[in-house]
């Protein structure tokens, strides 16, 4: 039996409604960053002992919150130690803007995992590019890297468009999957 974590910050809600669907799809245990960036010793203890690790920020100013920032620096004490070698990690990133530099946080994500020395799960959903195609559709933003969900700035969680949610949910069940291999 695999085990998989995603571990989100979120400053108003929409990155966490993302983090919720994903680790449902994805059987994993939810951890939440909170507002001074940081995580008890029993979700330290969690993510030691998980197969996978799913990181998920929204994007600041083209990158992750210093919240997210924080727990990748304090993750360097797991670093020295090799703590993480050889698990599975994924991410995602929201943001306000269609594009709105979301690579640059995933990018960032990969890294940090790189870092520890894990293995990247891409997203393998075909892009949704057609002139036929819609925000209700897999993939509308073309991502490959991770998940890419974008969230209009004046509106709450419950507007983020139908395709973006059931991304999140594709992801969340291959993320699953990979990690019962991996196991
Ligand atoms: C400080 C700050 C910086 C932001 N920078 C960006 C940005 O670089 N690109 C973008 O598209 N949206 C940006 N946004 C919008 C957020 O990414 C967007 O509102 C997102 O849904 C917030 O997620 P959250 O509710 O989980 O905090 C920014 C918002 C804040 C508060």
């Amino acid at each position: 039996m695999s085990q998989v974590s995603v571990i989100f910050h979120s400053g108003y809600g929409h990155t966490k409604k993302i983090a919720e669907i994903v680790a449902q799809s994805a059987h994993a245990k939810l951890i939440e960053i909170n507002s001074e960036g940081d995580i008890s010793d029993t979700d330290w203890q969690t993510l030691a002992e998980s197969d996978a690790i799913v990181f998920g920020t929204p994007t600041y100013m083209g990158g992750p919150s210093w919240q997210f920032k924080k727990f990748a620096d304090t993750s360097s004490k797991v670093w020295f130690n090799r703590g993480w070698s050889n698990k599975l990690f994924a991410g995602f990133s929201v943001s306000g803007s269609l594009n709105g530099d979301k690579q640059m946080t995933l990018s960032y994500l990969q890294t940090l995992a790189a870092q520890h020395g894990g293995l990247w799960i891409s997203l393998d959903i075909l892009p949704a590019n057609t002139l036929a195609a819609t925000r209700d559709d897999l993939n509308n933003l073309g991502g490959s890297a991770g998940l890419l969900v974008q969230a209009p700035s004046d509106a709450d969680a419950e507007a983020i468009p139908t395709g973006d949610l059931k991304t999140a949910e594709a992801f969340g069940k291959r993320i699953n999957e990979l990690a019962a291999k991996w196991a």
